[in-house]
């Protein structure tokens, strides 16, 4: 059964897809061409689909770290017998832009591992298992000068070998021992059909690949990371991991690289985050204004504005997620060949959440192009048209019930949290629309705004809870009114703000202090089982406490939830309440942005309590 423990991956990524390596040195999840791609590993799901493996032979224990500033991963063996360090990275490409901003724009499509031997002597193991199609496939291998030819189904991939490997059904393997000053360089390198044949690397190219990469990355950190102030590596690691879940070629940015990775062990809620939501990359985008500068701004709201085609207006709403180049049909399907992690299934790819109704999108986009107008130096009219057509929308939107910022599974209903988005959407038109050249809509996105606000003070309180509640006329708390005096909705020491975030932090917790989103009891959401505590609802808890000038408990909070990244400072979704393990797709974006902006938010508190 696969069940390594999500903790126990590191993510590699060359903003075109993402690799995950295991403590132990195997790349375990790879998709490639794309995010979306079927995986050519995926012994994440499945023992059987896939994996490539480069560890000592004999007992060994690991550790390990990035290289400073970059996605590059090194994992170091010691053993009784000396000491080997495996180097993994998905190759980006030169940083070659004035800006340092190409990241991954001449990505080669290879992932390159560099193996040394950094003391004494070390036998080594290396067992190569490519799976294509999410492991249907066991592929053709003939051994080529210096590697493999690997072929099968739609893969076509090279591995590039200084060792000789033994070939068996769909499987290589071979066993080396290095001494100190040893080094092995490997790729595994796909092909484009019918484009650029793959082909076997030299031991120079893979190193100058290697080399080259760790620049591209060290670029980049140096030119868009100027964030100072408390917890400032998480921050700025937070930032590449954003910047690793962004598709290059188009902008967009995914919500994870990962699917059906639980959000309870051996339970039914697992899916597929391989996509660009509105919600996930608007709050990414904001992420990145505070941990790296998103120099691409402009080509985010150009993917958006692409991807919804034109397509939107009060008679046609927003959809609310997309594929990495824009695609509308994300269609669920089940793979039923896959065991699960820890046999949780069923494994889905695409989700069934991209037809819903949710009319919080127009708030979020709304919301991050108002932080970072100054920033789409290219605001163009096809951009400026669209913004403006998504506050028209929310003006006639904002009346209907929707599935709600968790994409519940059962009927539409009044969200509280989506008619706020709605105020945002309208509020931050608003404000922007001297540069969207919209003055004369300025009178009615103010009345309905204003309406909105009435309405979610009137229906959105509930006097038996106590607190602003999940939608118009229910008692169940819901983490996402945290978000209220984040956007600015009412402050933060607003009586009834305060007793929202009383009541959250008292009644909508587990023993360790981590916030569930809502009570999943009573198949409330349209789902069997049950779920861990989200992390990002968790960091919005210490954002909200900062916000009300509580810093001391907002630290306390924030420590709380960044305790849980792994030892390579990542962070799944949530946190199983039973085991305090971390569960849910790994890395995800969501949970890195409410560590950065919560970070922000206690250093801003700290300033404002120091005047
Ligand atoms: O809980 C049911 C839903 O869970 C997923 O949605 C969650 O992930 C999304 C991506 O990060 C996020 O935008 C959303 O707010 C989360 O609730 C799943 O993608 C949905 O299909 C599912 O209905």
């Amino acid at each position: 059964m696969s069940g390594v423990p999500i903790a126990d991956h590191a993510l590699l990524s060359d903003c075109h897809t993402a690799a995950l390596v295991t403590r132990h040195g195997s790349v375990d999840w790879l998709c490639c061409p794309r995010f979306d791609s079927p995986s050519v590993f995926g012994r994440l799901l499945d023992d059987d689909a896939g994996h490539w493996s480069i560890r000592p032979l004999g007992p060994f224990t690991a550790t390990r770290r990035y290289l400073d500033q970059t996605l590059v991963l090194e994992t170091t063996f010691h053993t009784p017998t000396g000491t080997l360090a495996v180097t993994d990275a998905m190759a980006v490409g030169p940083n070659e832009h004035p800006h340092g901003h190409s990241l991954g724009v001449g990505a080669p499509h290879m992932l390159v591992r560099a193996v040394s031997c950094r003391d004494g002597e070390v036998s080594m193991r290396l067992r190569f298992e490519p799976r294509a199609e999410y492991g249907l496939l066991r592929p053709l291998m003939s051994q080529v000068p210096g590697g493999l030819n690997v072929r099968g189904g739609p893969e076509w991939l090279m591995l590039s070998s200084p060792m000789p490997l033994t070939c068996a059904t769909g499987s290589a393997y071979g066993e080396v021992t290095l001494r100190v000053g040893d080094e092995l360089f490997f790729a595994l390198h796909r092909s484009t059909w019918g484009l650029e044949p793959a082909r076997i690397w030299s031991q120079e190219e893979i190193a100058d690949w290697m080399t080259v990469t760790v620049q591209a990355w060290r670029a980049w950190s140096k030119l868009h990371q100027n964030y100072e102030g408390p917890w400032r590596e998480l921050v700025h690691h937070s930032g590449r991991v954003l910047q690793g879940l962004t598709f290059r070629p188009s902008g967009a940015i995914v919500a994870a690289p990962t699917t059906s990775l639980p959000e309870s062990v051996g339970g039914e809620r697992n899916w597929d985050y391989r996509f660009a939501w509105v919600r996930d990359a608007s709050f990414t985008m904001e992420a990145l204004w505070v941990a790296a500068c998103p120099d691409e701004a402009g080509d985010f709201f150009t993917f958006m504005t692409t991807a919804a085609a034109g397509a939107v207006g009060p008679d046609a709403p927003l959809q609310i997620m997309f594929g990495v180049n824009g695609e509308h049909d994300l269609t669920e399907r089940v793979l039923p060949h896959l065991r699960g992690w820890r046999d949780s299934r069923p494994v889905r790819v695409g989700n069934g959440a991209w037809n819903q109704h949710q009319i919080d999108v127009y708030g979020e986009l709304l919301g991050a192009a108002h932080l970072l107008a100054d920033k789409i130096s290219d605001m163009d009219d096809d951009i400026r048209a669209f913004l403006v057509a998504l506050a028209d929308t929310a003006v006639v939107r904002c009346r209907e019930p929707d599935h709600g910022i968790w994409e519940v599974r059962g009927e539409p209903r009044h969200f509280v949290y989506s008619k706020v988005m709605c105020w945002v959407a309208l509020d931050r038109a608003i404000a922007l629309a001297g540069r969207l050249q919209a003055q004369d809509r300025v009178p009615a996105w103010s009345a309905a705004r204003d309406e909105i606000r009435e309405r979610v003070l009137r229906d959105g309180w509930s006097a038996s809870a106590g607190a602003f509640t999940q939608y118009f006329g229910s008692a169940d708390l819901d983490a996402s009114c945290l978000m209220m005096p984040i956007v600015g909705f009412l402050p933060a020491d607003d009586p009834r703000m305060l007793a929202t975030i009383d009541a959250i932090a008292d009644r909508l917790t587990d023993e360790r202090g981590l916030v569930y989103r809502y009570r999943t009891e009573g198949g409330v959401d349209g789902l069997a089982g049950d779920e861990g505590t989200f992390l990002l609802c968790t960091f919005w808890l210490a954002q909200a406490l900062a916000e009300a000038g509580r810093v001391n408990r907002a630290t306390e909070v924030f420590e709380r939830a960044a305790a849980y990244a792994n030892d390579v400072g990542l962070l799944a979704e949530e946190v199983d309440p039973h085991t305090g393990e971390l569960l849910g797709n790994f890395p995800q974006a969501f949970s890195h942005i409410g560590l950065i902006n919560a970070a922000w938010a206690i250093t801003q508190a700290r300033h404002r309590a120091a005047l």
